[in-house]
């Protein structure tokens, strides 16, 4: 039962201790508001009783004790746990509950870490609901966090589509400790065997780019957006590597994965979202993106990578050839299961890393040629030098090799420079996993670390001016390449790019083929495409179309 009461009571100011109570016992009170009034000195408090023999009330007491610990539990996950600690300073104050986020969404990343940068230095700090975020920019920074500070911030966070695909610590590129140790060594072990950075995989991608070029000639020099078909060819490459053929740039299979793929990178919520604000993939009507997202990479799997592992078990290992990446993981995995080996390749980090192949090896390659091709555009002077010296050295009857290449130093100068100037893996994100002193600050376990590249590639104090496209900063006088040390677009330290070199032969080729074949002629002269980039899960240009005039036929 209850029974609403208007209890007197004196009080002490500033103690806040009740002295006498007129009506019922204290403890069988729980008051609900509280009056002081200074003339009379007296607390007028407004009180509900119980009987605590009621079930009803016994009901609401445990509701209420529930409803209590609902919400400090929902407190615990969001209270700023860095309170009190050397945090690396806020470059602007946060707001309640949400902290720096409408300073993050829906604003371009890189334009908004600059400006924080200017106002609170080389390594400041975010608040995202709570959690914290470091971002760390400068070389010699990140160069100590990514190496010195290598032990305390080995692994990337988790993503959202892990939980969503059940693939917390599994694939190369999201596993962690051991398990990560033995993806990247079975995965680079394989390449290797596949000729990465040989020649044998090499001709592979001149055979693709040959498809390429003769692509681009059918257009007739027409304006093209060639995003969607230089995914395809780059695809392709990967799909040497994995399943050891290619597909038919009509084909609908290959086309319907291709667009996953991209929808994969294109349509990934911003990072704070895809990391910090994991709760977004229960919002209605996906307002973020995530649902998309994650069912994208889902289509992937179901699609792609179940059906070939399937595929290649039906065929026993002694008869099966081991020249793609699929049978090769497969007999590693009998190779550990003979030596009785902890058991870290497995069939589900096998599926995940296939999909990592594809997500780390084509859209990064694909955007750095639309931005190649942009620059160029924007530079025929550029365009010109590069094709004198391809006329030099292989002529233009027979597409440009690996070979090549140590002739060719302007086209890889102009390749690096694009690099450097489109930063395309901008932003490496983080996880710390214990607390660790870092430069004077104190860096807390779990907070998530941004390594920002772009202030290595661009930093005035290293590149002097850095905002110019100049390839010649990459050729000493005699003419050879050279690369300072803050040209950093494939990462630094252990976690690096494990395809660097297979990046590098494909964007060399794809590109020497691309100036030798065409002169790339913009649009509307007057209207030329931006060189403002939007960051996606990789910082790709604008859309914009191109006329590739074919050089034959001048
Ligand atoms: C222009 C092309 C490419 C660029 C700019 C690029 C850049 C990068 C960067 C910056 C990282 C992360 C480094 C870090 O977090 O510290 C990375 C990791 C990775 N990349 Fe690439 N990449 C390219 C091409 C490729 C290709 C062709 C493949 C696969 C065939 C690939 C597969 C991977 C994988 C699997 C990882 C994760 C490695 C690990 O966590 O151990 N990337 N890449």
């Amino acid at each position: 039962m209850r029974y609403p009461a208007v209890l007197e009571l004196n009080y002490v100011p500033g103690s806040f201790t009740y002295l006498e109570e007129k009506n019922t016992p204290k403890r069988e009170r729980c008051i609900l508001k509280e009056k002081y009034n200074p003339e009379q000195d007296i607390f007028r408090v407004h009180s509900t009783m119980f009987d605590f023999t009621s079930s009803t009330e016994i009901t609401w007491a445990v509701v209420a004790v529930l409803i209590t610990f609902v919400v400090y539990y929902a407190w615990s996950l969001v209270r700023p746990k860095y309170v009190g600690q050397n945090i690396p300073p806020f470059p602007a104050p946060k707001r309640f509950l949400t902290g720096h986020l409408h300073l993050w969404v829906p604003k371009q990343e890189l334009e908004v870490v600059r400006g924080m940068r200017a106002a609170a230095g080389d390594i400041f700090s975010l608040d995202f609901f709570g959690k914290l975020m470091v971002i760390v920019n400068g070389h010699e920074n990140v160069k100590e966090i990514c190496t010195k500070h290598w032990n305390e911030a080995p692994d990337r966070p988790v993503f959202v589509h892990q939980h969503v695909l059940d693939e917390v610590n599994c694939g190369v590129l999201n596993a962690t400790g051991e398990n990560w140790k033995a993806q990247r060594t079975a995965t680079i072990s394989i390449m290797r065997d596949l000729g990465m950075g040989k020649s044998r995989l090499a001709e592979r991608i001149v055979e693709e780019v040959e498809v390429f070029v003769n692509k681009l000639k059918s257009f007739d020099a027409k304006p093209v957006d060639f995003k969607l078909l230089i995914n395809i060819s780059v695809s392709n490459v990967i799909c040497a590597m994995i399943i050891g053929k290619r597909f038919d740039h009509s084909d609908p299979y290959f086309l319907k994965l291709v667009k996953q793929v991209d929808i994969a990178f294109t349509k990934v919520p911003t990072l704070a979202i895809g990391i910090l604000v994991q709760f977004a993939r229960y919002l209605p009507f996906d307002v973020t993106g995530i649902k998309m997202w994650v069912d994208s990479m889902f289509t992937f799997r179901h699609e792609f990578a179940l059906p070939y592992i399937e595929a290649s078990k039906q065929n026993s290992l002694e008869n099966e050839s081991t020249d793609c990446y699929i049978p090769a993981y497969r007999q590693k995995m009998e190779q550990e299961t003979q030596k009785h080996a902890t058991k870290f390749l497995n069939e589900k980090n096998l599926s995940a890393s296939i999909l990592h192949l594809f997500l780390g090896g084509t859209e990064t390659t694909s955007t750095t040629i639309t931005w190649c091709v942009l620059y160029c555009l924007h530079h025929p002077e550029v365009q010109e030098k590069a094709f004198k010296e391809i006329n030099a050295h292989v002529g233009v009857n027979r597409f440009p090799t690996i070979a090549d290449k140590p002739q060719l130093c302007y086209v890889e100068a102009i390749v690096r420079e694009t690099q450097r100037m489109s930063a395309v893996s901008a932003l490496l994100p983080r996880i710390a996993s214990k607390d660790f002193e870092f430069k004077g600050y104190t860096i807390p376990k779990d907070t998530i670390i941004l390594i920002n590249t772009v202030s290595c590639l661009q930093d005035a104090k290293n590149w002097g001016d850095p905002e110019k496209f100049r390839p010649e900063r990459f050729l000493t006088k005699e003419g050879t390449l050279h690369s300072p040390e803050e040209f950093v677009p494939f990462g630094m330290g252990k976690r690096t790019c494990l395809a660097e070199n297979l990046a590098k032969m494909e964007l060399f080729l794809f590109m020497a083929a691309l100036i030798q074949n065409f002169r790339f002629e913009p649009e509307n002269p007057e209207e030329m495409p931006t060189m403002k980039g939007q960051i996606q899960m990789v910082h790709a240009p604008v859309p914009y179309k191109v006329k590739f005039v074919p050089r034959s036929l001048e």
